[in-house]
């Protein structure tokens, strides 16, 4: 199993070009669903996450053509199997978005459950009731939930988020789509990937209005064209090399960057002493001066990320005073905090709060992690320590970080991927 092995103290200077967003490619995929036409994705990052929703997609029967060097993912045909199965949904629960598109498309559906994962129960009870305010018939068994719309399809109608979700405000915006009447989304998530989908959408013909609020309409139509839609960059992976220069005294500018997908992150950095401004070419982040600890509670979009909880907490044991870092989205998610302990951190977890009090360095270790974002603030944490880091289970990185070693290493940290 490969492992990554950083050797910090190394300040990081120089471009990093930022990848198109692994939370708007897996949605976007599923978009092909709702058409017969071929619906063409440009700026595809090559992930393993995106591999998997591929092959789900696949074994749906449509073709999917991966063409890494342009970046472009094709994805062509009709669904003539509208089963997900466990083996594929246990890899990643972002495969429950193919439930809205097949019940809206073909009348029914039988999806697996995904399931809890590292960072916390994670229900699709949202999704679930929100198909049921359409007219569908859900029924859950054998670990499946099965979907059935009604005779003429699901039924636009009006459904009240009582808690924001990203996956669940997706899903049903692409099961609007093909509705019949009209939908609205109230308290929907406002993150920049459901305005992707969204724009995808309407690049296919449908009819969306609101986006980037938190009230969505839409208008259903009877078929859905195809279309060649550009997947925006990555804002966790820029707010991850954001993090990378700021703990290294560095200074990067990230390529393709957009400050307006960022949010409450951008404040967050400079209150704590890093500098942030828009470049020609995306953003650019240096720090000039020490660290500051400072406190933040993550939130839905523009609120602080919760995809971005571990790296600044990475950022927060090397600064000076203390910070308290909230997680208000999911219940499990410090599994970073032992290991960054493990670094010289000085860490304390009071239930959803942990309380990080800055040293002055951190000092290498063996570590690993559970999750995608807990794996790449050891990364980070690597950077500025002094001597060898070794992150095992690089797996979890490679569902969301395009060749990471690479982009890092060009820009002058001591890092490299060890096979085996
Ligand atoms: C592939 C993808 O885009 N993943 C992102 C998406 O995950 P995902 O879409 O799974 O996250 P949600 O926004 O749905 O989850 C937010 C909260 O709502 C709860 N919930 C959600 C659905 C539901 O039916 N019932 C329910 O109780 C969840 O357990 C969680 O506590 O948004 C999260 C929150 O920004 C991010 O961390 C993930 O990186
Ligand atoms: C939690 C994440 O992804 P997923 O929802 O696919 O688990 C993430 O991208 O940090």
């Amino acid at each position: 199993m490969d492992r990554i092995r950083i050797r910090g103290g190394r300040r990081l200077e120089g471009r990093i070009p930022v990848s198109g967003a692994k939370n708007a490619a897996l949605p976007l995929i599923a978009c092909a669903l709702l058409t017969d036409e071929p619906l063409v994705l440009t700026n595809t990052p090559d992930l393993a996450d995106v591999e998997t929703m591929g092959k789900l997609i696949a074994q749906h029967g449509l073709t999917v053509e991966h063409d890494k060097a342009r970046r472009t993912l094709t994805l062509a045909g009709r669904a003539t199997n509208l089963e997900a199965p466990y083996d594929l949904v246990r890899k990643m629960r972002a495969s429950v978005l193919v439930l809205g598109p097949l019940t809206a498309k073909y009348g029914r559906a039988r999806v697996s459950l995904p399931g809890g994962c590292a960072i916390g129960t994670r229900p699709v009870d949202l999704h679930l009731k929100g198909l049921e305010a359409m007219g569908a018939t859900i029924t859950v068994e054998s670990g499946y939930i099965e979907a059935e719309a009604p005779d003429g399809g699901l039924k636009g109608t009006r459904i009240i988020f009582p808690q924001v979700s990203v996956g669940a405000t997706e899903n049903l915006l692409m099961a609007a789509a093909l509705a019949d009447g009209e939908t609205e989304l109230v308290n929907a998530a406002r993150e920049p990937e459901i305005g992707d989908l969204a724009r995808c959408l309407m690049a296919m013909g449908a009819d969306v209005e609101g986006i980037g609020s938190d009230r969505l309409r839409i208008r259903g139509s009877t078929r859905l064209s195809g279309a060649t839609h550009g997947i925006i960059p990555d804002r966790i992976e820029a707010g991850t090399f954001a993090c990378a220069a700021a703990i290294t005294g560095g200074s990067l500018i990230l390529e393709g960057a957009r400050l307006d997908h960022l949010g409450a992150v951008t404040r967050v950095l400079r209150d704590a002493g890093v500098d942030v401004r828009e470049h020609a070419d995306g953003l650019m982040v240096s720090r000039l001066n020490g660290l500051h600890g400072t406190d933040v509670s993550t939130e839905p979009f523009p609120g602080f990320a919760t995809d971005m909880q571990a790296q600044f907490m990475a950022l927060m044991c090397v600064a000076e005073g203390a910070a308290m870092l909230t997680e208000t989205i999911f219940e499990n998610r410090f599994m970073h905090v032992p290991e960054l302990n493990r670094m010289g951190a000085r860490i304390n977890v009071h239930g959803s709060s942990a309380i990080v009090r800055g040293v002055a360095r951190l000092s290498g270790a063996p570590v690993m992690a559970t999750d995608l974002r807990a794996s790449v603030s050891l990364i980070l944490a690597g950077l500025a320590a002094k001597g060898d880091t070794v992150v095992n289970r690089v797996y979890h990185l490679d569902r969301g970080y395009e060749r990471i070693e690479a982009k890092l290493a060009a820009v002058g940290a001591d890092v490299a991927r060890l096979s085996g």
